[in-house]
């Protein structure tokens, strides 16, 4: 079993409802979903006029390493352009994202996620942690799609099933491409990173694919379409629709909104990178809001370490001046503790916070 399921088993999902509201005949925002008195949702201003932005990184530019480094010392997230996925992919993968959210409520909950499983349709999994629910609605997909897909379409699944399988693949090699940059951009070897490398065919690096729908919504300043988080994988590769939605957290700036590039992904750096690198690069927090005109949809590939495998701080990162925070955990151990700890599963893996 891989490391997210086994996670998701050890700690099913703790909500009452689990299938996402009808948010096609809603229209008013309901309490229920109303996030403006919350602790979580202190500000909601589409904000800040900053003139940066999130940095955009040709990956054909010379310089993509040094662009890279310094857009995830900064931000850690940047978004990539001249990345070799064919567009008439990307428009397929977006095409077959509408159309399954386009399905009426009472077919899509055939393909619901269970509460300790990590596949199929339904609210997003961080929902546990506030107390009022967010304006989207996800399908999450871990290889082949086909068990949830016929449950939606008995007869017209493959279509669906050929998409989904055909942009993991596409992403596995986009996500190893920069993350081979990244180890670059760090200094870092093929030895250094050795444990990623499948070894004797047994170790294979993990990931997942979300896809995430924000439907229009009647009052979008008091509603939340994913709450602020980090990605707790190893690196996110994300692809969104031409609406703006997604934002990145900056210290001592606030909220930027990380406008779409046609055809260009955002990269994450995840809490797994985060503890790699000993802190130097930094997981992204964002969210992401709705409006009141467009469905966004985006989908997020999730990239994080075979099975079993301890990520640690590079020993060659370490020094008198940077002394190592983080201990060793598999993908599992760390997902078990954000499961729990939710924004707080980092520092508790720190030496230096008891
Ligand atoms: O929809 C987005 O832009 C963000 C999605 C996201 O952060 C996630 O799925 O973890
Ligand atoms: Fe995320």
């Amino acid at each position: 079993m891989n490391s997210v399921s086994a996670s998701f088993k050890t700690n099913p999902i703790n909500i009452d409802q689990i299938i996402p509201v009808d948010f096609k005949t809603v229209l008013k925002l309901p309490d229920t979903h109303a996030w403006t008195s919350t602790a979580a949702f202190p500000d909601h201003s589409p904000l800040i006029s900053t003139h940066e932005g999130v940095p955009v990184v040709d990956l054909a530019n010379p310089e993509a390493v040094t662009l890279i480094r310094r857009a995830c010392e900064k931000w850690g997230m940047f978004q990539v352009t001249n990345h070799g996925v064919p567009s008439k992919l990307l428009n397929q993968i977006e095409l077959q994202t509408k159309r399954l959210f386009a399905l009426p409520t009472n077919q899509k909950v055939l393909a619901v996620r269970s509460p300790e499983d990590c596949v199929g349709y339904g609210l997003p999994r961080i929902s546990t942690f506030f107390s009022k629910l967010m304006w989207s609605e996800g399908f999450t997909i871990f290889g082949s799609p086909i068990h949830h897909a016929r449950q939606l379409w008995p007869n017209h699944h493959v279509d669906f099933c050929n998409v989904m399988v055909q942009y993991q693949k596409e992403l596995m090699g986009l996500t190893e491409r920069i993350l081979g940059l990244i180890f670059m951009s760090l200094g870092l070897t093929q030895e250094d990173v050795k444990c990623f490398q499948p070894k004797n065919g047994s170790k294979h690096p993990q990931a997942l694919l979300q896809l995430n729908s924000y439907p229009v919504c009647p009052d979008p300043t008091r509603a939340m379409g994913l709450a602020p988080h980090t990605d707790s994988s190893l690196l996110t590769v994300l692809y969104q629709n031409n609406i703006t939605g997604l934002q990145v957290f900056r210290e001592n700036v606030g909220w930027v909104p990380v406008h779409p590039i046609t055809g260009a992904f955002v990269v994450n750096v995840g809490d797994l990178m985060h503890i790699m690198c000993n802190g130097r690069f930094k997981s992204a927090l964002h969210r992401a809001l709705v409006n009141k005109t467009h469905h966004r949809v985006s989908i997020a590939y999730f990239y994080g370490p075979p099975k079993d495998v301890k990520i640690s701080p590079s020993l060659k990162l370490i020094d008198h001046d940077h002394p190592i925070l983080y201990r060793p955990v598999t993908w599992k151990e760390y997902l078990d503790s954000k499961a729990i700890h939710f924004n707080k599963a980092l520092d508790l893996i720190r030496y230096d916070v008891l």
